[in-house]
């Protein structure tokens, strides 16, 4: 089962999840990250940030995005492409090159998939997987349904996606319809998975991922598949877990010598 931590505020959960990226790169210069976009993983980026701004050098990471829309303009301002290069690449000093987006664009869409996996084992796959949830349960773009084994591919967006990314566009309508996403398999691929998620609004998802039964129809519920996996959570989130207090007492008891625990 997934490691389950509960903090206090989107603040804390960015400062421990940072700590553990900073020791990351302190063994391994040149880690491959796995980044997410939306709200959630803004205050990892805020806190490596600030940590940039202290001294700590991020320019040898490597890093792929999880996730693009199909056919918007690599330059609209939502873009992942453009929201990776904003959030993450110019704020942690990365460097442009070593930093990869699936190509959303229509030419050459067919092999897209196939290139990113390719170039994803070519760095040596990926150390740490930071992840978000939808509030249907999707990781990525992998919507309810998706395979376990599936790789990087291109996602039909649900309804409930696209109503909840409206309120980075102009309207739901002007959400892109098809996304470009690593696939469950390639998530489960990587050396270790840390899923964020704040707020009531995903504590049903939440629940669903790490103690509800193992679903394609909950795409998060893969992560218990995953021998280190991370769940950060603040008391919103983690509201709908039945084991709360297990993983207080857990994480309070790590032992020092734990590889899992962030
Ligand atoms: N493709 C992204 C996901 O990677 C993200 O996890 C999810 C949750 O977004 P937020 O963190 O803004 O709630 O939204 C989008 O659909």
């Amino acid at each position: 089962m997934a490691e389950v931590i509960v903090v206090s505020s989107r603040q804390a959960a960015g400062a421990l999840v940072a700590e553990a990226i900073e020791r990351l790169v302190a063994t391994k210069p040149d880690a491959v990250l796995g980044l997410a976009t939306g709200d959630t993983p803004l205050p990892v980026y805020r806190a490596l940030a600030e940590r940039v701004q202290a001294g700590l050098d991020l320019s040898g990471v490597r890093g792929f995005a999880l996730d693009e829309y199909v056919g918007i303009a690599l330059d609209h301002p939502e873009s992942y492409h453009s929201v990776i290069d904003r959030e993450v690449v110019r704020p942690l000093g990365l460097t442009p090159s070593a930093v990869h987006v699936p190509d959303g664009r229509p030419l050459g869409i067919e092999t897209a998939g196939e290139r990113y996996e390719t170039a994803i084992v070519a760095a040596g796959g990926i150390d740490l997987q930071l992840l978000g949830i939808g509030t249907d349960g999707h990781i990525g773009f992998n919507e309810p349904g998706s395979s376990f084994a599936s790789l990087t591919r291109v996602k039909t967006l649900t309804r409930q996606t696209r109503d909840d990314n409206a309120r980075f566009f102009d309207s739901v309508d002007d959400v892109p319809v098809h996304s470009i996403t690593q696939g469950l398999g390639t998530i489960l691929r990587a050396k270790r998975l840390v899923l964020l998620a704040f707020g009531a609004g995903k504590a049903h998802a939440v629940a669903a991922a790490v103690e509800g039964p193992l679903t394609a129809s909950v795409p998060a519920s893969a992560i218990q598949l995953h021998p280190r996996a991370t769940v950060v959570v603040d008391e919103e989130a983690a509201s709908m877990l039945t084991e709360l207090d297990y993983y207080r007492e857990a994480f309070a008891q790590k032992p020092v010598w734990d590889p899992v625990v962030l």
